[in-house]
């Protein structure tokens, strides 16, 4: 279990982790999301007394980490896999790793085996591939059998096979009881691994829920329709009491109706339909649309897509607006209508 309390770090002026206060159970992965700058990596550091907070207190199994006699046995950690000492060889590097933290030698084969390295623990590390330091910094995580375990973007720069590995070994970890935090900025990533989330931005908590709830709070399920006659459907379906976008592909999303009511609309109007398919949200569209006005740092790209002006959104959000709608179509197709500036429809009188 990891315990923040009123946990806050500045630098400066810059008050990177504020007020933040958050418990990370066992026995699930718990994945720790946030834009770039919103406080992750110094949370992280906070928790393995490599930053000292400013005010507050962070605990690993009701204890600070600076109080841990053996650290390495209560909490291990992947920070950063390039930090290791390149000249030595992975054996030597664990190996050292152990000694000082009163590990057996034999759990260093152990561990190497459980990552997959054996062949190459005479090797030194600087030699190693990315996804070879990964694995290497995950071995000294596993060295001391910790309950408690934590990974900061352990995916980065890893192909799919290590991805799967990495996924694999973290919901095996927390099946065997133990307390996985994870940060990671792959959202499809996360909504495979984690079952709950806490969300930060600009320092502060902005959800603490399962991933289930989060996206429940968050996004809002459509229906997508595509047709040769959208021209027609378009405002046949604005008109009832749904909300229907056009996306820039020109399909239509429609919020608040199920689909076998969009395809009876439909189908009482003479319309074709090419394509009439539920779509749920995704965990990427539930954490753009909490963390859009949170975002430090922001590229010239495309908005995230709105959810419906009813929807719900969640409860810890901390005020403001939700993110800009989508543009209206680049290309307009002979068959559209205008749509409004915020690219939804104006049903009724086209
Ligand atoms: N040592 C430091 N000195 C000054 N500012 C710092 C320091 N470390 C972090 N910051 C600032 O604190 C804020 C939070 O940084 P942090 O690295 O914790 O964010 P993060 O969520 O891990 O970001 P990313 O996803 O980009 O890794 C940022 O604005 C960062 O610039």
């Amino acid at each position: 279990m990891i315990e923040a309390r009123g946990l806050t770090k500045r630098f400066g002026e810059k008050t990177a982790v504020d007020d933040v206060t958050f418990t990370v159970r066992p026995g699930h992965v718990t994945g720790f999301l946030g834009p770039n700058g919103a406080g992750k990596s110094t949370t992280m550091r906070m928790i393995l007394g490599l930053d000292r907070p400013t005010a507050g207190t962070v605990t690993v199994a009701g204890v600070r980490y600076s109080g841990l006699g053996t650290p390495l046995r209560e909490v291990g950690a992947l920070l950063d896999a390039k930090a290791m000492h390149g000249g030595r060889t992975a054996h030597n590097h664990l190996l050292l790793l152990a000694r000082s933290n009163g590990i057996p030698a034999r759990r260093v084969d152990e561990v190497l085996d459980l990552v997959g390295l054996r062949s190459v623990a005479r090797k030194h590390a600087r030699g190693f591939s990315m996804g070879m330091g990964q694995r290497l910094g995950i071995a000294a995580a596993l060295l001391g059998d910790p309950a408690v375990l934590m990974f900061d973007e352990p995916v980065n720069g890893l192909d799919p096979e290590g991805i799967l590995w990495i996924r694999t070994l973290m919901r095996s970890l927390a099946a065997e009881g133990r307390t996985v935090f994870v940060s990671s900025h792959l959202m499809s990533e996360m909504a495979q691994t984690a079952e709950h989330l806490v969300v930060i931005g600009r320092g502060r908590i902005l959800a603490d829920t399962s991933v289930r709830e989060f996206i429940a709070a968050n996004a809002t399920s459509h229906v997508r329709v595509r047709s040769p006659q959208l021209g027609e459907l378009g405002p046949l379906l604005a008109r009832r009491d749904w909300r229907v976008e056009v996306d820039p592909d020109g399909s239509l999303r429609v919020y608040g109706a199920d689909p076998a009511a969009v395809g009876d609309v439909a189908a009482d109007h003479g319309v074709r339909l090419h394509e009439l398919s539920p779509v749920q949200p995704s965990l990427e569209e539930a954490f753009m649309r909490l963390t859009g006005d949170t975002v430090e740092y922001h590229a010239g790209g495309r908005p995230v897509p709105p959810a419906p002006e009813a929807g719900p959104v969640s409860t810890a959000r901390e005020g403001g607006a939700p993110p800009a709608a989508p543009p209206p179509p680049e290309a307009s197709s002979p068959d559209l209508p205008p749509t409004a500036p915020d690219g939804t429809w104006r049903g009724g009188d086209a």
